[in-house]
């Protein structure tokens, strides 16, 4: 019996990282006698086409009886229209919901030879290691939203339990790590943040004293994530600070098209790029696979497919050394998202 993987394509540029995992896989299982048996399912606007829905019954159920869900990514243009009953994010966070995955790890390494890739200085790279650890169920993300004639709102709620869950996930991982725990919020402001506050200090003086904490407010976080990026070890933060904040860390990486992620709960494990469904360039074969392909690989390590996964992880480190970059790590390239593939199942 194989690994049961749902795969979900999704929109735009989803659909093409999709099948580079999927080709990975396949890969993977010939070189280690491994079996994946991975059906597609949909989600986002491409639901939206074909059921009304942006997440089916019949994916939530797929997804439930899976081994791991990967997701390719979701949204798009032709679903953007501000009035639209349904949209395809809200199949996506119901699916993170349904899943109850509320822990996103979002690891950010810069590969020594993508160091002229970024806009920022070499020097300012070197040592860059860190990981985001984000809120995934909870916060405005998921409170009541309400529209009226000349006003909308959006609610924020965090529980003490929702805090102390994924303080626990990020402190697991200080530990393996420098033990440097950066808690991000907007304690100067907001009462969600005065919570999670709180809730972070207590949390980690009686369960991890060993771990050094410090708490940053969001703003400034954004610019020391510029300024001094090795500074980082565990980032922990809520849901839509740890969306903004992991975006713009992927720009230390040298595109978004690098950076993947799992989100964990007590079931099933999701795992999917941080990027979303790229309108610009989908439908070009350009995409970079790589977010996906590194995705694959934490979902890999996390089915306790450990050399499957380190094999992933260095064949993806051996075509960004041998120059097999799309045009959003190199303007100049031609390498399609075909080529950066099949360099990867080369490298396996
Ligand atoms: N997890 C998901 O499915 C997410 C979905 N979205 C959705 O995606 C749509 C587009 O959103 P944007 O703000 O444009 O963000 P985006 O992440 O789709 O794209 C931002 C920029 O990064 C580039 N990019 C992203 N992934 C890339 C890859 N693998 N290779 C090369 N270049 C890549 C795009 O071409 C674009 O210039 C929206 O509908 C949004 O709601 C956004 C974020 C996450
Ligand atoms: C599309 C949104 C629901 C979320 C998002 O941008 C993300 O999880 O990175
Ligand atoms: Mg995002």
């Amino acid at each position: 019996m194989g690994y049961k993987i749902a795969c979900l394509p999704g929109d735009g540029i989803g659909p093409e990282v999709t099948d580079s995992v999927i080709e990975v896989l396949n890969a993977v299982a010939e070189k280690f006698q491994q079996s994946f048996e991975m059906s597609k399912y949909l989600i986002g606007g491409c639901a939206i086409d074909a059921t009304g829905e942006p997440l089916p019954q019949e994916t939530i159920d797929a997804c439930n009886s899976a081994d791991a869900v990967f997701l390719g990514a979701i949204g798009g243009p032709k679903w953007d229209d501000p009035n639209a009953k349904v949209r395809p994010e809200q199949g996506l966070l119901k699916l993170r919901s349904e899943l109850g995955v509320f822990s996103n790890i979002r690891p950010l390494t810069v590969f020594p030879k993508l160091l002229d890739a970024s806009p920022l200085k070499p020097e300012l790279l070197k040592d860059v290691d860190f990981v985001v650890v984000r809120e995934l169920t909870g916060g405005i993300y998921f409170g009541a939203k309400n529209r009226g004639e000349d006003f909308a709102t959006d609610e924020c709620r965090y529980s003490i339990q929702e805090v102390e869950r994924i303080t626990k996930v990020a402190c697991e991982m200080a530990m393996q790590r420098r033990k440097i725990l950066t808690s991000v919020d907007k304690a100067n402001v907001l009462e969600t943040s005065r919570l999670w506050r709180d809730v972070v200090s207590r949390y980690v003086a009686e369960n991890y004293p060993e771990i050094t904490l410090e708490h940053q407010l969001v703003d400034s976080c954004a610019m020391k994530l510029i300024q001094n990026p090795s500074h980082f070890d565990v980032i922990l933060t809520e849901n839509m600070f740890g969306d903004i904040l992991s975006d713009e860390a992927s720009v230390l990486a040298g595109s978004m098209g690098l950076l993947a992620s799992s989100s964990l709960g007590q079931g099933v494990g999701l795992f999917e790029p941080i990027h979303g469904s790229a309108p610009d360039i989908a439908g070009q074969g350009i995409a970079n696979p790589y977010a996906s392909i590194l995705s694959a690989a934490m979902m890999l390590r996390w089915l306790n497919l450990t050399k499957e996964a380190d094999a992933v992880e260095n064949a993806v480190q051996q075509a960004i050394a041998n120059d097999v970059l799309t045009r959003d790590l190199d303007a100049t390239s031609s390498v399609t998202t075909k080529d950066a593939t099949l360099a990867v199942i080369e490298y396996l």
